[in-house]
């Protein structure tokens, strides 16, 4: 048995390709690996994940072995007859992607805490279980949102920028001022894990006030931060750094427009690394251009990647980041994990680890 499980990891590892290779395989081997359940994946994931999955022995897996995603036309064909399916947030998994993976298709796990590329009436419609990544990353977030929200107040693009390109003539008493923490009241739109990190590392910054938003009150959250809730226009209104830190869903797309930059202070820092959606963006450029708010600090956009020649490029208070918030090797390797162990354990039947109810 033990002498079966090692050709069986074998033969794994020798399935990791987008080529299906089983030359030299016996037929025992063949038969034996014919009978686990089928599963694709997606992405060149991170190690540690894979690491899990080839050493399970429980799974055949097939994996798009590239850093770039899978094209379109190429992951309908591959997901044809699979049992479980390993996505990251680039693939849309819709009506048309489910359709063609077929009723095999019982378990998705995106190496994702966001879900809003899932289809998720269409999951729930066909009984697929969900597993996701919350938790893992909300250190690696809330340090980059703290980092982009300092590049942008203190406006360090701008500074080295000038300091590489001769700009610095002399020391001068106004040149490259900014908006300090210090005594500053800092919102939060939509209060979860990642918001309640971000205000701890902002803290001592002394931040005189933190106050949030969100569908309710979420007291349990917020006595932690000693944040107090407000509304959206309140929000708006009072805070003088604005983070978005809630999930893209139909209630919160495009949350961040007009009305609300048009209630925010001229002096107040617009922070988004939450997903691109939430935001209108040629609102925010207008608010953005007028002078209408200081700055914004976005590790999100619509479309990602957003077009070099796109306006919001042209402006010096806009600070972007091509969505790297949870990019640390430690979180993504914790995020790959996660997602195999989701993944491993819906196959089996058993509640994932993070699993998404709908
Ligand atoms: O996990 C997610 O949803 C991300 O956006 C990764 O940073």
């Amino acid at each position: 048995m033990w002498c079966s499980r090692m050709a069986l990891r074998r033969l794994q590892r020798i399935a990791v390709t987008p080529l299906n290779i089983t030359g030299g395989l016996t037929s025992n081997m063949q038969r034996e690996m014919s009978t686990l359940p089928r599963v694709y994946v997606t992405r060149q994931i991170p190690p540690e994940g894979l690491k899990i999955l080839r050493e399970s022995g429980q799974v055949q897996f097939e994996l798009w072995d590239s850093d770039d995603p899978v094209p379109r036309q190429e992951l309908l064909q591959r997901v044809k007859g699979v049992d479980g399916l390993l996505c990251v947030l680039t693939e849309k998994i819709d009506a048309e992607l489910l359709d063609a993976a077929g009723p095999n298709l019982k378990v998705l796990s995106t190496m994702s805490v966001g879900f809003d590329h899932l289809s998720l009436e269409e999951l729930k419609k066909r009984g697929i279980r969900i597993g996701y990544t919350p938790e893992v990353l909300t250190d690696a977030v809330a340090e980059l949102t703290v980092a982009v929200l300092l590049a942008t107040s203190r406006r360090l693009i701008e500074a080295t920028d000038e300091a590489k390109t001769g700009g610095w003539g002399t020391w001068r008493t106004l040149w490259l001022c900014g908006y300090e923490l210090a005594n500053s009241t800092v919102g939060i739109l939509g209060l979860g894990r990642i918001g309640v990190a971000i205000a701890e590392r902002l803290a001592p910054f002394k931040v005189k006030k933190f106050i949030y938003t969100d569908m309710e009150p979420r007291p349990e959250l917020a006595s932690a931060i000693n944040a107090e809730y407000v509304s959206l226009d309140e929000l708006a209104k009072q805070s003088d750094f604005l983070a978005v830190c809630c999930a893209l869903t139909p209630e919160t797309k495009e949350i961040c427009n007009k009305e609300l930059f048009s209630k925010m202070k001229n002096t107040s820092i617009f922070i988004n690394t939450s997903r691109g959606g939430v935001v209108n963006q040629e609102d925010l450029y207008e608010a953005l251009s007028t002078g209408q708010i200081a700055g914004a600090g976005l590790d999100v956009t619509v479309p990602e990647p957003l077009p070099t020649n796109h306006p919001l490029f042209t402006l010096k208070n806009c600070v972007i980041l091509p969505h790297i918030a949870s990019a640390s090797y430690t979180t993504r390797n914790a995020m790959s994990a996660l997602a195999a162990n989701n993944l491993l354990r819906g196959l089996r039947g058993e509640p994932m680890i993070k699993e998404l109810k709908l």
